[in-house]
């Protein structure tokens, strides 16, 4: 067979293969004319992922080239569409005017769009951060640098840690968009979806350390890596520096809108790993959905997308010492007796836009007319948020009587945000001047600018938008002048501007109209006057989109050296929409303002969980009292299936983390002793996709707490050891606690959550540890939750009770507590009272068939004669049958 004729190019098909060749993973949008057109494979990738026609750019070829397109203003949507699917776009624009063009059109990828870089708003949740992130780790030495930036407002941030399982769980907790890895290095098995996420650099280019220091030098504007906290952080240095040269090759720019470069030190705040975010269900549910079910949901009453951000970042980060906590306390408690004023600020915060991302946008110079006017409403509302905060009347300042008194004047950190706080008078009026209230979304065809604000596009702003009524003059003194009032002026693409006269009357015209066209009932004429008016009616309407096109990038230029400035101001913004946030949210929930103290107690006083309160409605929510102090460091808690064990455990848990982000909290009153890191072991998780058993997860999360724990850490284990036999789950259980007691000079502050009642028996002989378990009552058979958390263990777990309120089919709810009594009465008696016991404990937690779990001969009688066919035994077979049996029995 012959090989098919080879596929024959054209110019423009050989320069989209070149150009692709450079960007093989990414798919590439290849601008011709109005559209950006995809080829070949990229074309059928995108036209099923985009659900857009593919057609064919010769479709009657012997080798049709598939192909698909997109208006290139209409883009936007599309690309968001790509980029959330995690596929990465180059765009590559004509980059020279096709009219000047000799020949094929240059054409060159402008810039590389990745889930990682995305700054458009439509591609980005408002009030979540957006991170791209860049991971180097040196096997050898074990010690990793992660560096992250969130492309849209120039956030960057970077951590250097040791080990692989560490530097993980911060990526896990970070989520980013994008992650960047040296190619040589795999992913471990932990890294989960975020393995997808992943775009591999080279080491070359990318992490090198020369290289790397040099452009983290450059970008930051220092010239010694003291000034950065970077000496000694070689990975850091290489992660970052891979970072800033990856935004440099897609953005095809320097990334010089980035900010200062935080490193945080894990030590500096109430450290909340991955897994206690996700089981505090802090940011997602459990099922990993976002909104109602969620601590931010209940919390988030920001105004401002900056606010949201920063709110996020606080939950992320709460402080681990007293000082910015207490001084943030007192502006939310300020803001909390200022209703008027709230509802005032609030009102003004929700007209801001979002400063932080238009300037980024505005610096990248991937902005539209629309942001300027967009960053003008965002600061217009500056001086008035400034007035209402100088001028409080005396009388809404809250009485001396009142215990927060101390704020009948300011608070320290909101009279330190007005010492600094800057209304950008020359920016508002400059963008005030500028741009008219509804400009287009492109910047190529005019109508930016207001008349006015430049001189020489007055005068062809005069032409264009008056053209008409000049032409109109024309008009009116050739009729005057002919004295033929039926002329008329038309307009076609061909002729341009014309006198039309019908065929009758056209004889009488002067000489000066020119017979342009004939027509069957008229005939239209052009004069010189109309000619040159319109020439530069065309021109002008040319010109003023050139020049409007010049002044926007000048505009652009001056507004982007306000960054500075305006970033700052979306900070105080963003500080003060969270103390009003917390102001709100401690109103709309009744919280109460915690003490915080260098203790290790914890009181809590008609504590709530805000969660589940706010789901339930208040008045159906029981409020509980914990207290954990040198007498009450480790408490068991036991009680009724569905009681309410996991909700105090988790409500203490979420006390202390909004309290330690300067909030007030869902408690009658709360005095909190400072906490370095919360733990939490919930219920089981399968991570079966990550390669690990229910078990082995539980274990691991389990060393992880005995290992990492402090005496000023917080400890929640929800029923652990459950995931194996009940003797070795409960033996690992004891052992636990004795563990936890034992560390941290006094035990690590834990609440224990159990159904293995024999770990009650540890109060009185492990100091420290105390039982308390949640209340129930027994009423005719039925079982009423009490809710109440009250000293002492519980008797049972009520497991069956439970069951039966599940639904569980009456048959095995009977079966089951017939084979409890059967327990409890102590047959089968080959069950031993102690092992009856546990085995009675456990079966809440059990699933084996009520049979297999009940031992004993009969039992085993019963299953092999239910199994037994007689009419293939023989009767020799049947009689030793029957004899073995009996023995059976006699000796059972
Ligand atoms: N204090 C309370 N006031 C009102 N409702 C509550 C309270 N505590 C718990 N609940 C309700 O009871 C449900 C079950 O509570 P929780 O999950 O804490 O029980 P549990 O004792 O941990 O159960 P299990 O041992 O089966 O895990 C909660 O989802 C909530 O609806």
């Amino acid at each position: 067979m012959s090989d098919p004729t080879p596929l024959k190019l054209t110019p423009m098909l050989e320069q989209y293969l070149s150009i692709k060749a450079e960007h093989p993973d990414a798919l590439l949008f290849f601008r011709m004319g109005d559209f950006y057109e995809l080829f070949f494979e990229d074309a059928e990738r995108a036209a099923g992922e985009l659900q857009i026609a593919l057609t064919s750019r010769n479709p009657n070829a012997e080798h049709p080239v598939p192909m698909c397109g997109v208006p290139y203003h209409a883009c936007d949507s599309y690309l968001t569409q790509l980029l959330k699917k995690g596929i990465k776009v180059a765009i590559c624009d004509q980059v020279e005017d096709p009219r000047e063009a000799k020949g094929l059109v240059k054409r060159a990828v402008t810039r590389v769009l990745t889930p990682g870089t995305l700054i458009e708003d439509a591609g980005l949740e408002a009030k979540e951060h957006h991170y791209l992130a860049a991971l180097f780790r040196d096997t050898q030495t074990d010690w990793g640098g992660l560096a992250w930036v969130d492309v849209s407002t120039g956030e960057c941030t970077g951590i250097r840690i040791r080990g692989q399982m560490q530097l993980w769980s911060w990526i896990s907790k970070l989520q980013p968009r994008e992650l960047l890895l040296p190619d040589h290095q795999r992913p471990p098995i932990q890294a989960g979806d975020i393995a997808s996420r992943i775009t591999p650099l080279p080491q070359r280019g990318f992490f090198e350390f020369g290289q790397a220091k040099e452009r983290v030098l450059k970008s930051q504007g220092v010239a010694d890596l003291q000034v950065l906290d970077l000496e000694n952080k070689p990975q850091l240095i290489q992660a970052f520096g891979a970072l800033l040269a990856y935004l440099k090759q897609t953005q095809k720019r320097d990334p010089d809108h980035l900010q200062s470069l935080r490193i945080i030190h894990p030590g500096d705040f109430l450290l909340l790993d991955e897994v206690t975010l996700r089981n505090l269900e802090i940011f997602r549910r459990m099922d990993g959905g976002r909104g109602p079910g969620t601590l931010w949901h209940v919390l988030d009453q920001t105004r401002t997308p900056m606010g949201g951000r920063l709110l996020e970042t606080r939950l992320q980060y709460p402080w681990k010492e007293l000082r910015p906590i207490q001084d943030n306390q007192a502006v939310v408690a300020f803001f909390l007796h200022q209703e008027q004023l709230r509802g005032e600020l609030n009102r003004l915060l929700a007209k801001t836009t979002d400063l932080e991302r238009i300037c980024t946008r505005i610096s990248m110079n991937r902005t539209s007319p629309r942001d300027f006017v967009a960053l003008l409403q965002g600061i217009r509302h500056l001086p008035e948020i400034e007035n209402l905060l100088r001028n409080l009347p005396q009388t809404q300042l809250p009485d001396r009587q009142h215990p927060d008194a101390q704020h009948a004047e300011l608070p320290t950190l909101l009279r330190d945000a007005l010492g600094s706080w800057d209304n950008l008078p020359e920016l508002t009026d400059l963008l005030g001047r500028a741009l008219v209230d509804s400009p287009p979304l492109l910047i190529t065809d005019g109508g930016i600018f207001r008349s006015g604000y430049h001189a020489e596009l007055d005068t062809l702003l005069e032409l264009v938008e008056h053209g008409r009524g000049k032409l109109q003059e024309i008009l009116q003194r050739e009729q005057e002048q002919t004295g033929l009032s039926k002329l008329k002026l038309g307009y076609n693409r061909v002729f341009g501007y014309y006198f039309e006269l019908s065929r009758s009357q056209s004889g009488a015209l002067p000489e000066r109209f020119e017979r342009r066209q004939s027509l069957v009932s008229s005939e239209r004429f052009i004069t010189g006057e109309l000619k040159q008016l319109e020439d530069r009616l065309l021109g002008a309407s040319d010109e003023r989109k050139s020049l409007e096109y010049r002044l926007f990038q000048d505009l652009r230029e001056i507004v982007d050296q306000y960054r500075p400035r305006v970033m700052r101001m979306a900070d105080a913004v963003a500080r003060l929409d969270v103390w009003l946030a917390l102001a709100e949210a401690a109103r709309k929930w009744s919280w109460s303002r915690p003490v915080i103290t260098a203790e290790l107690d914890i009181t809590v006083t008609a504590g709530r969980h805000p969660v589940i309160e706010a789901c339930q409605g208040t008045a159906d929510y029981i409020p509980n009292d914990v207290t954990m102090d040198a007498q009450r460091r480790v408490l068991i808690i036991t009680g009724p299936n569905m009681g309410g064990k996991s909700t105090v455990l988790r409500q203490t848990a979420l006390i202390c983390i909004l309290a330690q982000i300067g909030s007030f909290v869902p408690a009658a009153k709360a005095e909190l002793g400072l906490t370095d890191r919360i733990f939490t072991r919930v219920g089981a998780s399968d991570n079966l996709s990550l390669g690990q058993s229910t078990f082995m997860v539980e274990m691991i999360e389990t060393a992880r707490i005995l290992r990492q724990s402090t005496r000023s850490s917080l400890v929640i284990l929800d029923e652990i050891g459950r995931g194996t036999s009940t003797y070795d789950g409960l033996a690992l259980a004891w052992a636990v606690v004795e563990e936890l007691v034992r560390q941290g000079q006094g035990g690590v502050r834990t609440l224990f959550a159990t159904h293995y009642h024999e770990l009650t028996s540890l109060e009185g002989r492990l100091a420290g540890v105390r039982n308390y378990n949640i209340a129930v009552k027994e009423w005719k058979g039925e079982i009423i939750f009490l809710r109440r958390l009250v000293p002492g263990p519980s008797d049972r777990s009520y497991g069956i009770e439970v069951a039966k309120l599940a639904g569980l089919p009456r048959g095995v709810i009977a079966r089951a507590k017939e084979i409890l009594e059967g327990l409890d009465a102590g047959k089968p008696n080959k069950v031993s009272p102690r092992e009856k016991n546990r085995l009675r404990e456990s079966l809440p937690g059990m699933a084996p068939a009520p049979a297999a779990t009940v031992p004993g001969p009969e039992s085993e009688i019963l299953d092999q004669l239910r199994k037994l066919d007689p009419a293939h035994l023989s009767p020799m077979q049947a009689l030793t049958l029957l004899q073995s049996w009996r023995e059976q029995l006699e000796s059972g």
